[in-house]
């Protein structure tokens, strides 16, 4: 198998958030059995959360050894700790809470009501990414990152026409101008994200058509930033019949 970009189509999303479940499962139990642990990378969003929502419900979800999973997040919305806007409150509602993974291998980042500024909050958390890293290193190995994409093409909190998706050479920075409330997030970098294993898309509906068929046809990633997303060995679009209608015809997979 190719590092090409993949497009598997779904028919819905309710197809696509519990086929993704199961690669993730799957996926999951065979990473463990190859290293001592895994890490995985959380996105916000309608799909991403979807799919949490469907590893919850999932037969097989105990079948992962959740002690030996790491929880990271790829953006963060700067709002207070218990704020429904929060990326971490919703995938904790969604899966964490139930699940049986240690507290300390949850990684959310700072709330805005914890004491530190959005940049002292965006150090504070590339801090805590690199003292989970190997010895040197400022990132720890990412398997699987999901990411959800917006109409806009915007990934974690990297959105168009703004420094954030031109940045090369921080982990984590603050987003000060979202064009999506909240205007101040958090997010990892391009390099950060693009550093993972794995990096899973997700996403669902006729307003994602635009931006995956312009990424895909070669849009830079100013005018689209998925179009710079990409895992060192694997890039794989989850997407539905809706999100799908502008792929070129020669990049889709059959339909699940
Ligand atoms: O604000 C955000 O939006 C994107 C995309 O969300 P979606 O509902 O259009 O899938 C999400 O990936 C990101 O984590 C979140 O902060």
């Amino acid at each position: 198998m190719t590092n090409e970009r993949r497009v598997l189509v779904h028919l819905n999303k309710e197809s696509l958030s519990a086929s993704v479940a199961a690669r993730f499962i799957t996926k999951t139990v065979d990473i463990l059995d190859d290293q001592d642990a895994a890490n995985v990378v959380l996105t916000g969003g309608s799909v991403g959360i979807a799919v949490l929502a469907a590893i919850n419900s999932s037969p097989a979800r105990d079948t992962i050894d959740w002690g030996r999973v790491s929880f990271w997040w790829g953006d963060e919305r700067w709002v207070p700790k218990g704020h429904p806007n929060r990326n971490e409150l919703q995938a904790r509602e969604a899966l964490l809470d139930h699940i049986s993974v240690p507290e300390q291998n949850v990684h959310p980042f700072p709330a805005s009501d914890e004491g530190d500024d959005l940049e002292a909050a965006a150090a504070r958390y590339a801090a805590e990414l690199a003292l989970a890293a190997p010895s040197g290193a400022a990132l720890p190995r990412f398997d699987i990152t999901f990411l959800g994409v917006g109409p806009d093409g915007h990934v974690a909190s990297l959105f168009p026409h703004q420094s954030g998706i031109r940045e090369s050479q921080a982990s984590v920075i603050p987003i000060l101008n979202a064009p999506k409330p909240p205007a101040e997030r958090l997010s990892l970098t391009r390099p950060a994200l693009n550093s993972s294993e794995r990096v899973w898309l997700v996403l669902a509906g006729s307003d994602k058509a635009s931006a995956l068929g312009l990424a895909l046809a070669g849009a830079s990633r100013d005018e689209v930033p998925v179009a710079g997303i990409k895992g060192r060995k694997r890039t794989v679009f989850f997407v539905d019949s809706e999100a799908a209608a502008e792929v070129p015809e020669n990049l889709i997979a059959p339909i699940y």
